[in-house]
């Protein structure tokens, strides 16, 4: 067989059409025109070479013999046969087929022995035979790259120790001839060169990442080939990080002694980035307590990574949950940082040092004015009158709500009303409200004269320094007789003007509105001669007048800004609470924007519920309000400890009758609001006497829960609800433990009836008992009837003609009578436990879903002590 291959025969030895082949010897650079011509043994290596560039893998064309292939051969053998002798002797035809299927294993396996016929076998020789050639041919190709990059490095290294001794001798003449304003570019220090680099360093820096594969310099060099795919890749990206280049080295499979090189370059790069070097140790400073996710904060690692430090070391923590200081350092340190003591007072004296800054220029102010008084004598007649007359005029709709505290706008100026409640229980309150308070005025009736409380008043206004103005009510009554007044208020040494004293007395009535102008002009004198004084302008400061909890709007506090303007969107220190306000409104519920000395307005958005009476304070970031609130509280929560533990060791000494023989009275009092809680607890703590010692163990605001429970069953305590209710769970608890629980709704009763225990007085009271409850599914609204709940009784029996309370959230929210009570359109007088009902309550109709409607009886129960 001729050594010699036409395109022809190549053709139909790789399987392939020749016009295929043609046109991939002209894509490989060798365009033949006829089929006929002959393939030398370097052209089909270059066709080789060129395929597998262009397909990427070995040698494509070869591909088609190096599967194993089977061929399979039908051969037909006809052979003749004679049949039967003589005359009938025939002559058949028989055809034998035979297939045969042959197996090419040999290239599978590295081998070529399979038999195929003599054609196919030398095409398949060659093949091999020009892929071996191949073979060598790449190694050697490979082998002339590496020696020229070997070359190229050695120079480049030569290049550079030039560079290097040039950069040196510069220096020093530079140095020896104390040349000024050097070119600042030459004085880009690198880690690996010396500080004045002369300008022909530049071009190999910029190199590596400029968009030109083209190597500039003295040392140009054939490996600058190689960067053609890398710049492309990186193409206009001008600066490559360490990371990039490093990569980029790595996926090319550069000499380790260039990869060195590079990355020592570009380590210095002023584009580069700067890996730190070693980790970073923070030393952060630890309170008594601080949460996981604040000390991931201060770490600046993610709450996460804490609370898996936290495991590793056997504490289960979330991560809003607090740990405490000795468990924060531990873990602080485990993580590889410090932890030092936080001062208990460091952002006390912070906020301190803070506040200073906020003195402004003084201006002036509006007074803020208490109203104070005895029992019945018209307080709340007048305070509603004013804000009656003086704050919805004008507001569309406006309705005034009860914030404690309201502004009013008179000819003469603007007067702030706080609108303390008018109770004794409320003295302490009161005797607060007088600290905030520049004006009293001091209601007495006319009818009445000067009472206990009165005295009480004035007692108060005398010791905080107040200026007072009397307000004689009620004269439009027959037997008002405001001389008596006058002279009685002598014995308290309050000397009205006409008397030729300094107090000012204005006769008024509440009630037909007569007078009232005249007082409101007697304040603003009263003010005039005070010259009431703020800052107006800088960060606000003041006290809390009442909070509660508010099922959508969270906690709301009543503040009275007494310096400075309170503006939406500060950041505040609230007693042990912090925040930013949220939004901020007026006694008419309308929002505003600012509020300054002197004007009372409701904020929103704070932590948690304030005291009635905490101080406030705008500080100018969240970590300070934050910190100082965190501080607070941990002190807080430890007095209180102490204070329990006291508690509870009187309890037991009164139990073990030691000491004397006076009884102890427990009791755990919840409330509404904040302001009725203190004053309870206050009201009911000074009932104590000889014979029994009342002893509030807890209090708070909101529902009776079942921890409330569980602390009246334990120290064997009274729990009282003043407009709240115990949830079920707390109800459980307390009926489990045969706990007394006692619902009220006015103030006086809680005190009379404890103070009657107090006294021993025995006898019969009157107790009010739950008799049903009934959850609110749905509301229905008809023009006949209002709106109507669509109820289940869940509990007991209502009955039409018992009272009823509205319960929300086991807080209060109305007291009456029922309007109708029906079942299937049919009125009842009674509905019991299990069954559906609607209801309809007389003169409310805010109810709504979730809702409870409880029904209850007032009966009379013999006391026992
Ligand atoms: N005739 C008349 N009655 C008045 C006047 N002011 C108040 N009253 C009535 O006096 C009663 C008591 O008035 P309140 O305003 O509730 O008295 P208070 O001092 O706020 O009472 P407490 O909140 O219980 O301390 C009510 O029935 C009022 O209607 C007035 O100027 N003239």
């Amino acid at each position: 067989m001729s050594q010699k291959t036409t395109i022809r025969k190549l053709a139909e030895l790789v399987n392939t059409p020749v016009e295929k082949l043609l046109e991939q010897l002209s894509e490989a650079g060798m365009p033949f025109k006829d089929a006929d011509e002959e393939v030398t043994s370097a052209q089909k290596v270059k066709l080789l070479g060129f395929l597998r560039r262009t397909h990427g893998r070995a040698d494509a064309a070869a591909e088609t013999s190096e599967a194993p292939k089977k061929i399979t051969l039908a051969r037909r053998k006809v052979q003749e046969i004679t049949v039967g002798g003589g005359r009938n002797k025939q002559t058949v035809d028989v055809v034998v087929r035979k297939k045969v299927t042959l197996v090419n294993k040999g290239q599978a396996a590295g081998g070529d022995k399979a038999p195929v016929d003599d054609e196919r076998a030398e095409a398949l020789r060659k093949l091999e035979e020009s892929r071996q050639r191949n073979l060598e041919e790449q190694q050697r190709l490979a082998e002339d790259d590496r020696r020229r990059a070997e070359e190229a490095e050695a120079e480049r290294l030569r290049a550079e120790e030039e560079a290097k001794r040039l950069a040196a001798e510069a220096a020093e003449a530079a140095a020896s001839a104390s040349v000024e304003g050097e070119a600042p570019a030459a004085r880009k220090p690198g880690t690996h060169g010396t500080p004045h680099a002369p300008r022909a360093r530049e071009p190999q820096r910029d190199d590596r990442g400029a968009k030109s594969p083209k190597p500039r310099g003295s040392h140009a060099m054939v490996a600058g080939v190689e960067d053609d795919d890398s710049t492309s890749k990186f193409a206009g990206q001008l600066h490559l990080s360490a990371a990039d280049r490093a990569r980029r080295g790595a996926t090319r499979g550069k000499p380790k002694a260039r990869r060195a090189v590079e990355q020592s370059r570009s380590g210095g790069g002023e584009h580069g980035f700067q890996r730190p070097t070693a980790p970073i140790v923070r030393e952060i400073a630890i309170g008594e307590a601080i949460t996981v996710a604040d000390l991931a904060q201060k770490l600046a690692l993610k709450g996460g990574d804490v609370v898996k430090a936290l495991f590793k070391m056997g504490v289960m923590a979330t991560i809003t949950q607090s740990i405490d200081h000795d468990t924060a350092v531990l873990v602080t340190e485990e993580l590889g940082h410090k932890a030092v003591r936080a001062d208990a007072d460091d952002a006390e004296t912070e906020l301190l040092a803070h506040a200073e800054e906020i003195t402004g220029e003084q201006e002036q102010r509006p007074p803020v004015v208490t109203i104070m008084g005895h029992v019945d004598h018209g307080k709340t007649s007048l305070l509603d009158y004013i804000r009656r007359t003086k704050i919805a005029s004008g507001e569309a709709g406006g309705i005034t709500q009860h914030i404690g505290a309201y502004h009013v706008e008179t000819d003469k100026g603007v007067i702030s009303f706080l609108d303390t409640p008018g109770h004794a229980a409320f003295t302490q309150m009161r005797a607060r409200g007088a600290k905030l308070t520049d004006i009293v005025v001091l209601v007495v009736a006319a009818d009445d004269g000067v009472m206990p409380q009165t005295k009480e008043a004035i007692q108060h206004a005398k010791s905080a320094g107040v200026p007072l103005i009397v307000a004689i009510n009620k004269i439009d009554k027959s037997d008002a007789d405001p001389m008596r007044v006058k002279n009685e208020l002598l014995e308290s040494e309050v000397v009205a003007e006409d008397f030729g004293g300094d107090t000012q007395m204005v006769e008024l009535s509440a009630k037909t509105g007569a007078g009232v102008d005249d007082l409101l002009d007697a304040i603003s004198l009263q003010a005039e001669v005070l010259e009431l004084k703020a800052p107006v302008n800088g960060r606000a400061a003041g006290v809390v007048i009442e909070s509660a909890l508010d099922k959508g709007r969270g906690p709301v506090a009543t503040v009275l800004v007494q310096q400075g303007t309170l503006e939406k969107g500060d950041y505040l220190v609230c007693g042990v609470q912090y925040g930013r306000v949220r939004a901020l409104f007026d006694e008419t519920g309308s929002q505003v924007q600012s509020a300054g000395p002197s004007i009372p307005v409701q904020v929103l958005g704070l932590s948690g519920v304030p005291d009635a009476g905490d101080d406030f304070v705008v500080v100018a970031d969240e970590r300070l309000a934050k910190d100082v609130a965190q501080q607070r509280d941990a002190k807080r929560r430890e007095s209180r400890l102490v204070a329990a533990a006291g508690n509870r060791m009187e309890d037991i000494m009164a139990q073990m009758g030691a000491g004397s023989e006076q009884q102890v009275l427990n009791l755990v009092v919840k409330a509404d609001v904040h302001g009725s809680m203190q004053a309870l607890r206050d009201a009911l703590t000074s009932l104590s006497n000889d014979q029994i010692r009342i002893n509030v163990i807890g209090s708070g605001v909101g529902g009776i829960t079942e921890s409330d429970a569980q602390l009246a069953a334990t120290s064997k305590a009274t729990v009282i609800g003043f407009n709240v209710r115990a949830d079920a769970s707390a109800r459980k608890v307390i009926e489990g433990n045969g706990v007394d629980l006692r619902y009220f709704s006015i103030i006086y009763d809680v005190i009379d009836q404890v103070k009657q225990v107090a006294s021993g007085l025995l006898g019969v009271e009157i107790r009010e008992e739950i008799i049903g409850i009934a959850e609110v599914r749905d509301v229905f609204r008809s023009s006949k009837f209002g709106a109507v709940a669509g109820c289940m009784i869940i509990e007991g029996v209502v009955r039409k003609s018992k009272p009823i309370r509205v319960l929300r959230d086991s807080v209060v929210v109305f007291e009456g009578e029922l309007e109708s009570l029906r079942r299937y359109k049919e009125n009842v007088d009674e509905v019991k436990e299990g069954t559906e009902c609607g209801i309809g309550v007389k003169a409310y109709n805010d109810v709504k879903a979730g809702d409870q409607i409880e029904c209850f009886e007032r009966i009379e129960v013999q006391r026992t002590l």
